[in-house]
């Protein structure tokens, strides 16, 4: 059988990461993830129904981080449905991740799901009808369930990292419970938010977890339809922060990030991919990882926006 041609660009990209000099600087505001190799890079491509194809350090753990955002936004849809969009938004917010910039002039009602603030709010949604670890527990069901593998952990090293030096977070819940939009108290809620941060998956793992929001025949199906087409529109114009943009401009995929120099992307239909390299840019994506979707998204044609043809 000839070798899948899409194993050979896959290869090249990794070839082209291991060559590059500038690789972004790696996430040290939580400690444990200060000490990272930031010379590792890895790149999955999961198409439902057909094998998960892999290049560089693809098996190799790492700290998911807000890529972790889009699976509990999931469990909360599916928990409270469109009564989560009275707390939170739909927008970009075009501020760093941890902003608070707009908290304030919006009275406590974060732009989106994926911002630090956003997010916090929809951990505190799920924890309406739970328990944190019933909370975390479902996570956890969820993601395996999504990757097909039971052996998805969660690092409580890197967990207790951020609860010592998470004091942006802290301030933000703090902020969100004076204007009534966090219904637990804020320890509650961030000792939450930091665990589910600090699930901890390889590449080829963290690309198999994205099929249900590829769609198609042999992805598994855990949340509606048009739910999968919402939530990617989401990662689209809010999942790299104020870099969603510049994301979209040059890869054109629903993608979200970690601070872990994970990303997560669909290609809707066709695939998930995810990428690894713990190195970020200014923005706090993985510097090497958006190079690689980039040029993966123009070797394939892979964009909701078309292929890339010539002309630049
Ligand atoms: N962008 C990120 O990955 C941020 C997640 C991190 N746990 C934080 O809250 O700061």
């Amino acid at each position: 059988m000839a070798a899948d041609p899409l194993q050979a660009i896959l290869d090249e990209i990794t070839a082209e990461a291991r060559d590059a000099t500038e690789r972004g600087k790696v996430a040290d505001y939580i400690p444990e993830l200060a000490c990272i190799d930031p010379g590792q890079f890895a790149i999955a491509v999961a198409r439902p129904g057909q094998p998960t194809l892999t290049a560089g350090d693809a098996g190799v753990p790492f700290s998911i981080q807000s890529v972790s955002k889009l699976f509990m936004l999931a469990l909360a849809l599916g928990r409270l449905g469109d009564r989560l969009w009275s707390r939170v938004g739909r927008e970009p917010s075009g501020q760093a991740f941890d902003s608070m910039l707009l908290l304030e002039l919006e009275k406590g009602r974060p732009r989106n799901p994926f911002i630090n603030a956003g997010a916090i709010v929809t951990t505190d949604a799920v924890l309406e009808g739970a328990t944190p670890r019933e909370a975390l527990g479902a996570l956890l069901r969820f993601i395996r369930a999504a990757a097909g593998d039971e052996a998805i952990h969660i690092n409580d090293r890197v967990a207790a990292s951020e609860t010592a030096t998470g004091h942006r977070n802290v301030a933000l819940a703090h902020y969100l419970r004076s204007h009534g939009n966090l219904r637990n108290p804020p320890e509650m809620t961030l000792g939450t938010y930091f665990h589910q941060c600090a699930v901890e998956m390889s590449c080829a793992q963290l690309a198999d977890a994205g099929r249900f929001l590829v769609g198609g025949a042999g992805a598994p199906r855990l949340v509606s339809k048009a739910r999968t087409r919402r939530i990617n529109a989401l990662m689209m114009t809010c999942g790299h922060y104020d870099g969603s943009g510049d994301y979209a401009f040059r890869v054109g995929l629903p993608g979200k990030s970690g601070v872990g120099g994970g990303i997560l992307s669909v290609v809707p239909g066709v695939a998930s991919v995810a990428v690894w390299s713990p190195g970020l840019n200014h923005y706090g994506n993985s510097r090497l990882g958006t190079e690689a979707m980039e040029r993966l998204a123009a070797r394939t044609g892979w964009s909701v926006f078309g292929p890339e043809g010539k002309g630049g």
